[in-house]
Protein backbone atom coordinates (compact mmCIF):
# COMPACT_ATOMS: atom_id res chain seq x y z
CA UNK A 1 0.00 0.00 0.00
CA UNK A 2 2.69 2.29 0.94
CA UNK A 3 5.01 1.24 -2.08
CA UNK A 4 2.56 2.13 -4.30
CA UNK A 5 1.52 5.42 -2.64
CA UNK A 6 5.41 6.53 -3.05
CA UNK A 7 5.37 5.17 -6.38
CA UNK A 8 2.16 7.26 -7.12
CA UNK A 9 3.06 10.32 -5.53
CA UNK A 10 6.84 9.81 -7.53
CA UNK A 11 4.58 10.29 -10.68
CA UNK A 12 2.78 12.69 -9.66
CA UNK A 13 6.12 14.99 -8.94
CA UNK A 14 7.40 13.86 -12.53
CA UNK A 15 4.10 15.54 -13.83
CA UNK A 16 4.25 18.25 -11.76
CA UNK A 17 7.87 19.09 -13.12
CA UNK A 18 6.75 18.69 -16.60
CA UNK A 19 3.93 20.86 -16.71
CA UNK A 20 5.60 23.48 -14.17
CA UNK A 21 8.63 23.80 -16.97
CA UNK A 22 5.66 24.00 -19.71
CA UNK A 23 3.38 26.52 -17.86
CA UNK A 24 7.09 28.93 -17.16
CA UNK A 25 7.81 28.23 -21.26
CA UNK A 26 4.64 29.56 -22.26
CA UNK A 27 5.11 32.16 -19.85
CA UNK A 28 8.19 33.57 -20.90
CA UNK A 29 6.61 33.97 -24.33
CA UNK A 30 3.50 35.54 -23.69
CA UNK A 31 2.67 39.30 -21.70
CA UNK A 32 0.93 38.36 -18.43
CA UNK A 33 -2.53 38.25 -18.80
CA UNK A 34 -5.62 38.89 -16.57
CA UNK A 35 -9.24 36.89 -17.15
CA UNK A 36 -11.48 39.70 -17.81
CA UNK A 37 -14.79 39.39 -17.62
CA UNK A 38 -16.09 39.95 -21.17
CA UNK A 39 -14.03 37.04 -21.66
CA UNK A 40 -15.96 33.71 -22.25
CA UNK A 41 -14.44 31.33 -19.80
CA UNK A 42 -14.06 27.76 -20.68
CA UNK A 43 -16.84 25.73 -18.62
CA UNK A 44 -14.96 22.55 -18.70
CA UNK A 45 -16.31 19.43 -16.78
CA UNK A 46 -14.05 18.63 -14.27
CA UNK A 47 -15.46 15.98 -12.54
CA UNK A 48 -14.46 13.38 -15.50
CA UNK A 49 -11.74 11.19 -15.45
CA UNK A 50 -7.78 12.58 -15.79
CA UNK A 51 -4.38 10.88 -16.18
CA UNK A 52 -4.04 11.05 -12.90
CA UNK A 53 -6.95 8.94 -11.70
CA UNK A 54 -5.93 5.74 -9.99
CA UNK A 55 -7.13 2.48 -11.01
CA UNK A 56 -9.72 2.01 -8.14
CA UNK A 57 -11.05 5.72 -9.37
CA UNK A 58 -11.56 4.82 -12.28
CA UNK A 59 -13.31 1.56 -11.91
CA UNK A 60 -15.45 2.96 -9.86
CA UNK A 61 -16.37 5.83 -12.08
CA UNK A 62 -17.04 3.07 -14.56
CA UNK A 63 -19.43 1.63 -12.12
CA UNK A 64 -21.22 4.24 -11.64
CA UNK A 65 -21.49 5.76 -14.66
CA UNK A 66 -23.06 1.90 -15.52
CA UNK A 67 -25.94 2.66 -12.63
CA UNK A 68 -26.16 6.15 -14.96
CA UNK A 69 -27.87 3.82 -18.08
CA UNK A 70 -31.15 3.42 -16.38
CA UNK A 71 -31.68 6.96 -15.21
CA UNK A 72 -31.65 5.85 -11.72
CA UNK A 73 -28.45 7.95 -11.09
CA UNK A 74 -26.77 11.08 -12.49
CA UNK A 75 -23.21 12.63 -12.85
CA UNK A 76 -23.02 15.71 -11.41
CA UNK A 77 -20.68 18.04 -14.04
CA UNK A 78 -18.67 20.59 -11.79
CA UNK A 79 -16.75 23.41 -13.43
CA UNK A 80 -14.14 25.55 -11.41
CA UNK A 81 -15.53 28.87 -12.12
CA UNK A 82 -19.11 30.65 -11.16
CA UNK A 83 -21.37 28.76 -13.69
CA UNK A 84 -22.71 26.60 -10.93
CA UNK A 85 -23.40 29.28 -8.45
CA UNK A 86 -25.81 31.34 -11.27
CA UNK A 87 -28.53 30.78 -9.02
CA UNK A 88 -31.11 34.48 -8.55
CA UNK A 89 -30.53 33.73 -5.02
CA UNK A 90 -27.40 33.69 -4.58
CA UNK A 91 -26.68 36.51 -6.68
CA UNK A 92 -29.45 38.74 -4.09
CA UNK A 93 -28.42 36.87 -0.97
CA UNK A 94 -24.55 37.44 -1.81
CA UNK A 95 -22.19 40.43 -2.51
CA UNK A 96 -22.48 43.03 -4.83
CA UNK A 97 -23.82 42.30 -8.36
CA UNK A 98 -21.00 44.30 -9.80
CA UNK A 99 -18.30 41.90 -7.86
CA UNK A 100 -20.16 38.89 -9.07
CA UNK A 101 -20.16 40.15 -12.59
CA UNK A 102 -17.66 42.05 -12.62
CA UNK A 103 -13.79 42.06 -12.91
CA UNK A 104 -13.61 41.62 -8.83
CA UNK A 105 -14.22 37.62 -9.11
CA UNK A 106 -12.93 37.29 -12.20
CA UNK A 107 -10.13 35.06 -10.75
CA UNK A 108 -12.15 33.57 -8.24
CA UNK A 109 -12.72 29.54 -8.63
CA UNK A 110 -14.01 26.83 -6.74
CA UNK A 111 -11.55 25.89 -4.08
CA UNK A 112 -11.16 22.12 -4.91
CA UNK A 113 -11.00 22.74 -8.30
CA UNK A 114 -7.83 24.69 -7.95
CA UNK A 115 -5.14 22.56 -7.86
CA UNK A 116 -3.13 20.84 -10.93
CA UNK A 117 -4.77 17.45 -11.72
CA UNK A 118 -3.69 15.10 -9.19
CA UNK A 119 -2.20 17.39 -6.61
CA UNK A 120 -5.24 17.88 -4.87
CA UNK A 121 -9.36 17.01 -5.06
CA UNK A 122 -9.96 14.56 -7.80
CA UNK A 123 -13.21 13.57 -7.23
CA UNK A 124 -16.58 12.78 -8.77
CA UNK A 125 -20.39 13.10 -7.79
CA UNK A 126 -23.46 10.82 -8.35
CA UNK A 127 -26.74 11.76 -7.56
CA UNK A 128 -30.03 9.61 -6.89
CA UNK A 129 -32.72 11.70 -6.91
CA UNK A 130 -35.63 9.13 -5.81
CA UNK A 131 -33.76 8.34 -2.69
CA UNK A 132 -32.47 11.73 -2.06
CA UNK A 133 -28.43 10.62 -1.91
CA UNK A 134 -25.56 11.08 -3.63
CA UNK A 135 -21.88 9.21 -3.92
CA UNK A 136 -18.61 10.82 -4.18
CA UNK A 137 -15.85 9.43 -5.11
CA UNK A 138 -12.87 11.32 -4.20
CA UNK A 139 -9.15 10.83 -4.26
CA UNK A 140 -7.20 13.27 -1.70
CA UNK A 141 -3.51 14.37 -3.85
CA UNK A 142 -0.19 14.81 -2.13
CA UNK A 143 -0.70 18.56 -1.45
CA UNK A 144 -3.88 17.43 0.57
CA UNK A 145 -1.17 15.97 3.79
CA UNK A 146 -1.51 16.56 7.24
CA UNK A 147 0.42 13.95 9.41
CA UNK A 148 2.92 12.33 7.25
CA UNK A 149 1.94 9.96 4.33
CA UNK A 150 -2.03 10.78 5.49
CA UNK A 151 -5.10 13.36 4.02
CA UNK A 152 -5.37 16.37 6.19
CA UNK A 153 -8.23 16.26 8.41
CA UNK A 154 -9.45 19.98 6.74
CA UNK A 155 -8.83 17.95 3.69
CA UNK A 156 -11.56 15.42 4.40
CA UNK A 157 -14.12 18.05 5.93
CA UNK A 158 -13.80 19.72 2.80
CA UNK A 159 -15.27 16.66 0.64
CA UNK A 160 -17.65 15.92 3.22
CA UNK A 161 -19.07 19.67 3.17
CA UNK A 162 -18.60 19.25 -0.62
CA UNK A 163 -20.57 16.48 -0.58
CA UNK A 164 -23.34 17.60 1.47
CA UNK A 165 -23.68 20.85 -0.36
CA UNK A 166 -24.31 18.94 -3.49
CA UNK A 167 -26.51 16.45 -1.89
CA UNK A 168 -28.70 19.37 -0.01
CA UNK A 169 -28.28 21.69 -2.68
CA UNK A 170 -30.01 19.39 -5.36
CA UNK A 171 -32.89 19.36 -2.71
CA UNK A 172 -32.94 23.06 -1.52
CA UNK A 173 -31.24 25.40 -4.13
CA UNK A 174 -28.67 28.00 -2.84
CA UNK A 175 -28.05 26.65 0.29
CA UNK A 176 -25.30 27.15 2.86
CA UNK A 177 -23.75 25.20 5.43
CA UNK A 178 -24.79 25.83 9.05
CA UNK A 179 -23.51 22.82 10.66
CA UNK A 180 -21.04 20.35 10.18
CA UNK A 181 -20.09 17.64 12.53
CA UNK A 182 -16.98 14.78 12.02
CA UNK A 183 -15.93 12.31 13.74
CA UNK A 184 -12.81 10.91 12.34
CA UNK A 185 -12.29 7.36 12.79
CA UNK A 186 -9.41 6.09 11.30
CA UNK A 187 -6.52 7.75 9.58
CA UNK A 188 -6.71 8.14 5.61
CA UNK A 189 -3.62 7.10 3.67
CA UNK A 190 -2.63 10.04 1.27
CA UNK A 191 -3.55 9.55 -2.59
CA UNK A 192 -5.92 6.36 -1.56
CA UNK A 193 -9.59 6.39 -2.94
CA UNK A 194 -12.80 6.95 -0.45
CA UNK A 195 -16.27 7.11 -0.87
CA UNK A 196 -19.00 8.98 0.62
CA UNK A 197 -22.02 8.31 1.13
CA UNK A 198 -23.98 11.37 1.90
CA UNK A 199 -28.23 11.29 2.32
CA UNK A 200 -30.74 14.18 2.70
CA UNK A 201 -32.11 12.72 5.94
CA UNK A 202 -35.12 15.30 6.64
CA UNK A 203 -35.76 18.38 5.40
CA UNK A 204 -37.42 21.43 7.90
CA UNK A 205 -38.74 24.50 6.61
CA UNK A 206 -35.54 26.48 5.06
CA UNK A 207 -33.44 23.37 7.53
CA UNK A 208 -31.89 20.47 5.92
CA UNK A 209 -30.64 18.10 7.77
CA UNK A 210 -27.99 15.48 5.77
CA UNK A 211 -25.55 12.82 6.88
CA UNK A 212 -22.95 10.46 5.38
CA UNK A 213 -20.32 7.95 5.75
CA UNK A 214 -16.70 7.96 4.28
CA UNK A 215 -15.54 4.30 3.24
CA UNK A 216 -12.37 3.03 1.72
CA UNK A 217 -12.82 1.38 -2.34
CA UNK A 218 -13.99 -1.77 -0.42
CA UNK A 219 -16.38 -0.38 1.50
CA UNK A 220 -14.48 -2.29 4.95
CA UNK A 221 -12.75 0.29 6.00
CA UNK A 222 -15.15 3.32 7.95
CA UNK A 223 -12.76 6.25 7.86
CA UNK A 224 -15.66 8.47 9.06
CA UNK A 225 -19.00 9.83 10.07
CA UNK A 226 -20.57 13.34 9.64
CA UNK A 227 -23.93 15.37 10.20
CA UNK A 228 -24.72 17.93 8.65
CA UNK A 229 -26.93 20.80 8.60
CA UNK A 230 -27.58 23.63 5.47
CA UNK A 231 -30.11 26.41 5.37
CA UNK A 232 -31.94 27.55 1.77
CA UNK A 233 -31.00 31.27 1.93
CA UNK A 234 -33.83 33.48 2.24
CA UNK A 235 -33.71 35.73 -0.80
CA UNK A 236 -35.26 38.75 1.67
CA UNK A 237 -32.34 38.40 3.56
CA UNK A 238 -28.53 39.53 2.63
CA UNK A 239 -25.31 38.02 3.89
CA UNK A 240 -23.97 41.59 5.36
C1 LIG B 1 -23.06 25.99 -1.00
C2 LIG B 1 -23.88 25.19 -1.95
C3 LIG B 1 -24.05 25.89 -3.25
C4 LIG B 1 -25.37 25.56 -3.88
C5 LIG B 1 -25.51 26.34 -5.16
C6 LIG B 1 -26.47 25.75 -6.05
C7 LIG B 1 -26.10 24.87 -6.94
C8 LIG B 1 -24.71 24.47 -6.95
C9 LIG B 1 -24.64 23.01 -7.03
C10 LIG B 1 -23.82 22.26 -6.26
C11 LIG B 1 -22.98 22.84 -5.17
C12 LIG B 1 -21.81 21.99 -5.07
C13 LIG B 1 -20.95 22.04 -4.15
C14 LIG B 1 -20.96 22.98 -3.02
C15 LIG B 1 -19.58 23.25 -2.71
C16 LIG B 1 -19.15 23.54 -1.56
C17 LIG B 1 -19.99 23.75 -0.37
C18 LIG B 1 -19.40 24.89 0.36
C19 LIG B 1 -20.38 25.39 1.37
C20 LIG B 1 -19.77 26.50 2.14
O1 LIG B 1 -18.60 26.60 2.22
S1 LIG B 1 -20.79 27.60 2.90
C21 LIG B 1 -19.64 28.59 3.83
C22 LIG B 1 -19.68 28.34 5.29
N1 LIG B 1 -20.94 28.74 5.85
C23 LIG B 1 -21.21 29.99 6.13
O2 LIG B 1 -20.45 30.89 5.96
C24 LIG B 1 -22.60 30.24 6.70
C25 LIG B 1 -22.62 31.45 7.60
N2 LIG B 1 -23.94 31.56 8.17
C26 LIG B 1 -24.91 32.25 7.56
O3 LIG B 1 -24.71 32.92 6.58
C27 LIG B 1 -26.26 32.16 8.18
O4 LIG B 1 -26.18 31.80 9.49
C28 LIG B 1 -27.18 31.15 7.43
C29 LIG B 1 -27.37 31.60 5.97
C30 LIG B 1 -26.60 29.73 7.46
C31 LIG B 1 -28.55 31.14 8.10
O5 LIG B 1 -28.93 32.47 8.29
P1 LIG B 1 -30.42 32.96 8.01
O6 LIG B 1 -30.53 34.34 8.59
O7 LIG B 1 -30.81 32.76 6.61
O8 LIG B 1 -31.28 31.96 8.84
P2 LIG B 1 -31.58 31.91 10.40
O9 LIG B 1 -30.44 32.35 11.22
O10 LIG B 1 -32.91 32.62 10.61
O11 LIG B 1 -31.76 30.33 10.64
C32 LIG B 1 -32.78 29.62 9.97
C33 LIG B 1 -33.08 28.39 10.82
O12 LIG B 1 -31.89 27.60 10.91
C34 LIG B 1 -31.45 27.46 12.25
N3 LIG B 1 -29.98 27.51 12.28
C35 LIG B 1 -29.19 28.38 11.64
N4 LIG B 1 -27.92 28.11 11.87
C36 LIG B 1 -27.91 27.04 12.69
C37 LIG B 1 -26.89 26.28 13.29
N5 LIG B 1 -25.60 26.56 13.09
N6 LIG B 1 -27.23 25.23 14.08
C38 LIG B 1 -28.52 24.91 14.29
N7 LIG B 1 -29.55 25.60 13.72
C39 LIG B 1 -29.23 26.65 12.95
C40 LIG B 1 -32.10 28.64 12.98
O13 LIG B 1 -32.24 28.37 14.35
C41 LIG B 1 -33.42 28.75 12.27
O14 LIG B 1 -34.26 27.70 12.74
P3 LIG B 1 -35.82 27.95 13.00
O15 LIG B 1 -36.41 28.40 11.69
O16 LIG B 1 -36.35 26.62 13.44
O17 LIG B 1 -35.91 29.02 14.04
Amino acid sequence: MLRSCTAGLRSLWALRGRREGAARLSADLQPARRLFSTEKAVHKDWALPNPSWSKDLKLLFDQFMKKCEDGSWERLPSCKHTCTYKSEDFKTYFLDPQLVEGEGLSQAQLFTRGFEDGLGFEYVIFNNNDEKRTVCLFQGGPYLQGIPGFLHGGAIATMIDVAFGSCAAISGGAVMTANLNINFKRPVPLCSVLVIHSQLDKLEGRKLFVSCNVRSVDEKTLYSEATGLFIKLDPKKSST
